[in-house]
């Protein structure tokens, strides 16, 4: 029906839900409604245990710090005692106190019945994106929603894991200290979700490998000048590269923190400061290293009508998820600028655990 909602669009309602702290009700022969912990509310916590024994999901990264088995595999299903208030769920599902207040367990992991439709809640919240931990409650497939957003399982499943198409919305002329002459191309998801950037230094040629940068946003770096990691050295070094060069294209993705989001960013950045590395801050947080989508880098360059590049970066995956999704790396250039003190150890655990060349 074409005044109803489609799909893509009731997600993109169900983000916003979350954030908000409203319930989202996830149906397929069952039915559960659903609240991100970290937007939850006393009132609406009381409002849900009206309607049945609460379940804590929380991935299977976080169960670990928690000691506690994850029989869902991938998820973990606790079960939530009557007296557990606020400051329980919140000290399970963030682990910024883990240290000052080690957790009292054992927890009660469930493990009768499908966990399907609360893997499709956690993979919402990671892309709203919120903190990996949701408040479960099962109730009647028909039940009377009041106005909530009802999603069905098998309509969602292809959409979940799909990259949104973008679409140019405008362009210009950007004169750039760095790179001389520029265009910026502001491309805009159909999911409502965030605009990308892609920023063409002279007229590149498309007949032959033009020099790229995929790069993920990160405010600390790239804005601050954080010393923290080489994210604004490896900016800045990458458009002085295309403007000697003549030509290049420098895509500017937003995924702050590898795809957490700044607000997940900052608590890693507050678990780093505990003495936790940047892969172990992820993973206490309850997501895996990276959770980015580099398949958008290879669509925007597709659409911008390049088909093969030489990548500026020192990442393996990058050029993995290139030549995966249709886009040639004829050549990988190294990009090792804005080594600091305080930045050795991160760019040691990134060498060591996720593979990035030295
Ligand atoms: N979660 C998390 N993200 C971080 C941390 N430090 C930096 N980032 C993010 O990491 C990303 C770095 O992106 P890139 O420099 O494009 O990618 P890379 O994987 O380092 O690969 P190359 O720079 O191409 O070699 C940005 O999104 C930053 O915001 C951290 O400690 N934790
Ligand atoms: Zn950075």
């Amino acid at each position: 029906m074409l005044l109803g909602l489609s799909i893509v669009e009731q997600l993109t309602r169900a983000r916003g839900d979350l954030r908000m702290g409203v319930p989202v009700m996830l149906a397929d022969n069952g039915a559960i409604l659903v609240v991100a912990v970290e937007a939850l509310s006393a009132e609406r916590l009381a409002a849900l245990r009206t309607l049945g024994p609460l379940e804590l999901v929380l991935t299977a990264r976080r169960a670990e710090t928690l000691k506690t088995p994850a029989y869902d595999g991938d998820l973990v299903r606790i079960a939530v005692p009557d007296d557990a208030d606020m400051t329980w769920l919140r000290a399970l599902a963030d682990p910024a106190d883990d240290l000052r207040f080690p957790m009292k367990g054992p927890f009660r992991s469930l493990r009768d019945g499908s966990a399907a439709l609360h893997r499709a809640a956690i993979q919402l919240v990671k892309s709203a994106p919120l903190l990996p931990a949701v408040l479960a409650v099962q109730v009647p497939p028909d039940m009377p929603t009041a106005g909530l957003t009802r999603l069905s399982l098998p309509a969602i499943l292809p959409e979940l894991g799909r990259a949104s198409p973008l679409h140019p919305v405008s362009a210009a002329r950007l004169p750039m200290a760095a790179a001389g002459a520029g265009h910026v191309h502001v491309l805009r998801p159909e999911d409502g979700g965030p605009e990308h950037y892609a920023i063409e230094v002279g007229r590149p040629d498309r007949t032959a490998p033009v020099l790229a940068r995929l790069h993920s946003a990160c405010f600390t770096g790239d804005v601050l000048g954080s010393l923290k990691c080489d994210c604004g050295p490896q900016l800045h070094a990458a458009l002085t590269q295309m403007g000697a060069a003549g030509a290049g294209v420098l895509l500017y993705l937003n995924q702050e923190g590898r795809g957490i989001g700044l607000a997940n960013k900052m608590r890693a950045y507050s678990l780093q400061d505990q003495g936790f590395d940047t892969v172990e801050a992820n993973h206490r947080l309850g997501f895996e290293d990276d959770e980015r989508d580099f398949r958008l880098g290879a669509d925007i360059l597709r659409g911008l009508g390049f088909s093969a590049v030489r990548l500026l970066t020192n990442n393996p995956a990058k050029i993995a998820m290139m030549e995966a999704n249709g886009i040639t790396v004829t050549e990988r250039v190294p990009l090792h600028v804005g080594q600091t003190d305080q930045n050795a150890g991160y760019l040691a655990t990134k060498a060591a655990k996720s593979g990035h060349l030295i």
